[in-house]
């Protein structure tokens, strides 16, 4: 029988928290909360313990305090938490304590642990967490990946060294099974993080296929960040009878630290918000841009450039080591702003998905599915299946999320503003939603999926209320705006197609010069580094307009830059509540520009082989 916990559930046995014993107790001390265990208090291998206190956990969140002790206990576990609530460590802890806790009198060597994530940044993030994990104990234990772009033979040798734990995606875990390259015949704990993910993300058949390799008794955790019908089919199949941890309602405390705000606008005025916000820094701090597509991410990065506004794009087409390079580097802070093609929720149905609860939408489910399919074929670019950028990737200290076009569901708005205001630190939402009587206003650049936004925001409010969470209306002082209406303009006429062609095809010719022939040479030159930056102009053949680039004060209203919107939302402090700063800028450059003023690709000449 399943056991559902509620929040005040403790589980049963296992490591227990230290409790206080009153002799009497009295009304008060019954109604204080229970103490909270610390990692140590967890049953964690010391050495576990001591890498966690190197990364400054002070303490367990909620979602690890409550599936440690239960898969420690060997239990299968389900669990439903929020968006960076810290549910990697509440799987990874345990395993890597279970498996070091074997070795200690058998040491033979066997793939024990699988972890399963639906994209390769994710797998990334989760082998550098393993690790992390272990850098106290790193020659007990052994993690490998699978997902970066080797060869097969490569890969084999890889997997030869028999590791420990494994991290992959699900296709990339089947082909090594399939050629025998990776035994699963020993496994003990099998992970799929991001659960409801795996199946939109098309791995079925890989899903069913690893089903049939696992050898009888393998605990399973399944993390998922919602709690969607794709479960169910996974639970039968992977789980024997598992714990539900549905913590839905836990939240409360941190989210009030994520605001959330919508400001309703035509087409032309997202393009003017944009500039003033960035250009007059209403909002501080690292941000992430959501776009509907490729092509979109790109007009808006030329865009930004017209102003001397930095940023650099994220997307499917980017080779594998860019992208993970782009994160990484945003999260060292040498980045401000990621426009990301948040193209999932198109590709897969996400939308008809998420919605299960909703009849309606229930009955289009099978009809969205044929035309995605019919999408999918006709793709233009090289996308790689295996890319998520709003799904569980840990950008570090996002200030704000921006959705320049809004997302076309209520789910993939909350894996989108999960970005932010994560692990306990302060971040803002901030959504562009077109009303439906200004959509297609503005031909050029319009996009057709914000026809629905009023649609999809009044879900998004609906799911939010139900999380104690909501929306506010953020007005901008639309008089005060139209003085930079001209420049925004100008700058918009700039960008077009051509030049977005041919920004979008620069950019992939550099990234890929860059990942492969130029490798060598930065390793041999790593004060040139900096030449690998990610921000750089793109917009090199279009129309300089030196005018743009600064903001004439005559512009600006009497009263500055605060008379342009009535809240005061713009600075984000990157602190936690307790008023420690724990954004790390040491590895940021001092200067924004390239300070030698060469282009790297112009003055570096390829090696050629002989
Ligand atoms: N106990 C803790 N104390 C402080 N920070 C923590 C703790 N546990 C995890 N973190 C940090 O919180 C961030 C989010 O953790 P994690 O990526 O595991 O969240 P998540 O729940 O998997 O999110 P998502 O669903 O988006 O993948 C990470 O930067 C992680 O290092």
């Amino acid at each position: 029988m399943k056991r559902k916990l509620d929040k005040n559930d403790e589980p049963e046995e296992g490591p227990e928290p230290k409790k206080t014993q009153p002799s009497k107790p009295d009304e008060q001390q019954k109604q204080q909360p229970e103490p909270e265990p610390s990692f140590s208090e967890l049953g964690l291998d010391p050495r576990l313990v001591q890498a966690v206190a190197k990364q400054n956990f002070e303490k367990p969140t909620l979602v690890q305090r409550k599936a440690i002790p239960l898969a420690l206990k060997g239990q299968d576990v389900l669990c439903k938490a929020k968006t960076g609530s810290g549910k990697t460590a509440a799987y990874l802890l345990p395993i890597l304590t279970s498996i070091l806790k074997r070795k200690a009198t058998d040491p033979t060597p066997f793939t024990a642990g699988l972890i399963l994530v639906p994209t390769r940044e994710l797998a990334d993030q989760v082998f550098k967490a393993v690790e992390e994990f272990s850098a106290f104990c790193a020659k007990d234990i052994h993690a490998a990946k699978l997902t970066e772009n080797v060869s097969d033979a490569v890969q084999r040798s890889l997997l030869a060294n028999v590791p420990d734990v494994v991290v992959s995606t699900p296709a990339r875990a089947w082909h090594s099974v399939n050629s025998s390259a990776l035994s699963l015949a020993k496994l003990q704990f099998l992970v799929l993080d991001e659960a409801d993910l795996v199946l939109s993300y098309g791995y079925d058949e890989d899903m069913e296929n690893l089903s049939r390799s696992l050898p009888k008794g393998v605990q399973t955790i399944m993390m998922s960040a919602t709690l969607s019908p794709e479960l169910d089919a996974l639970k039968e199949i992977f789980c024997r009878n598992p714990t539900i941890l549905d913590l839905k309602e836990e939240f409360g405390a941190e989210d009030e630290k994520l605001t959330q705000f919508y400001v309703k606008c035509g087409e032309e005025d997202k393009w003017l918000i944009a500039y003033l916000i960035f250009k007059l820094q209403l909002i501080k701090g690292p941000c992430l841009i959501f776009v509907a597509d490729i092509d979109r991410s790109y007009r808006l990065k030329l865009f930004f450039e017209q102003f001397s506004i930095r940023s650099c794009v994220l997307n499917s087409e980017l080779p594998i080591n860019t992208r993970i390079k782009i994160i990484e580097e945003f999260n060292k802070g040498i980045y401000d702003i990621i426009i990301a093609s948040d193209e999932r929720p198109e590709a897969f149905g996400e939308e008809a998905a998420e919605e299960g609860e909703e009849e309606k939408e229930k009955n289009s489910k099978s009809k969205d599915g044929q035309e995605n399919q019919k999408s999918k074929k006709k793709r233009k670019y090289q996308k790689d299946e295996e890319y998520g950028v709003s799904r569980g990737i840990d950008f570090k200290n996002v200030a704000a999320v921006i959705n320049f076009d809004m997302p076309t569901s209520a789910s993939s708005y909350t894996h989108r503003i999960g970005r932010t205001a994560r692990a306990g630190r302060a971040g803002i939402a901030l959504s562009f939603v077109i009303p439906k009587d200004q959509f297609g206003k503005h031909k050029p650049t319009m996009v057709k999926s914000c026809e629905k936004d009023e649609k999809v925001l009044a879900k998004i409010i609906r799911q939010q209320a139900k999380l104690g969470r909501k929306l506010e209306p953020y007005n901008f002082n639309k008089q005060q705006m139209e003085a930079f209406r001209y420049r925004m303009t100008d700058a918009l006429r700039a960008v077009t197609r051509a030049a977005i062609r041919e920004a979008r095809t620069r950019e992939l010719r550099q990234e890929l010069l860059r990942s492969e022939a130029l490798k060598r040479y930065f390793e041999e030159n790593p004060t040139e580094l900096q030449h690998l930056r990610h921000d750089g102009e793109l917009g090199k053949g279009m129309r300089h307009q030196a005018h743009l680039k600064h903001v004439p004060d005559y512009l600006l209203p009497k009263e500055g830059k605060k008379a342009l919107t009535e809240q005061q939302i713009g600075f984000v402090p990157f602190k936690k509540l307790d008023g420690k700063d724990r954004r790390r800028r040491k590895g940021r450059p001092k200067g924004r520009t390239f300070k030698t003023g060469k282009d790297p690709l112009k003055t570096f000449k390829v090696r050629r082989k002989k």
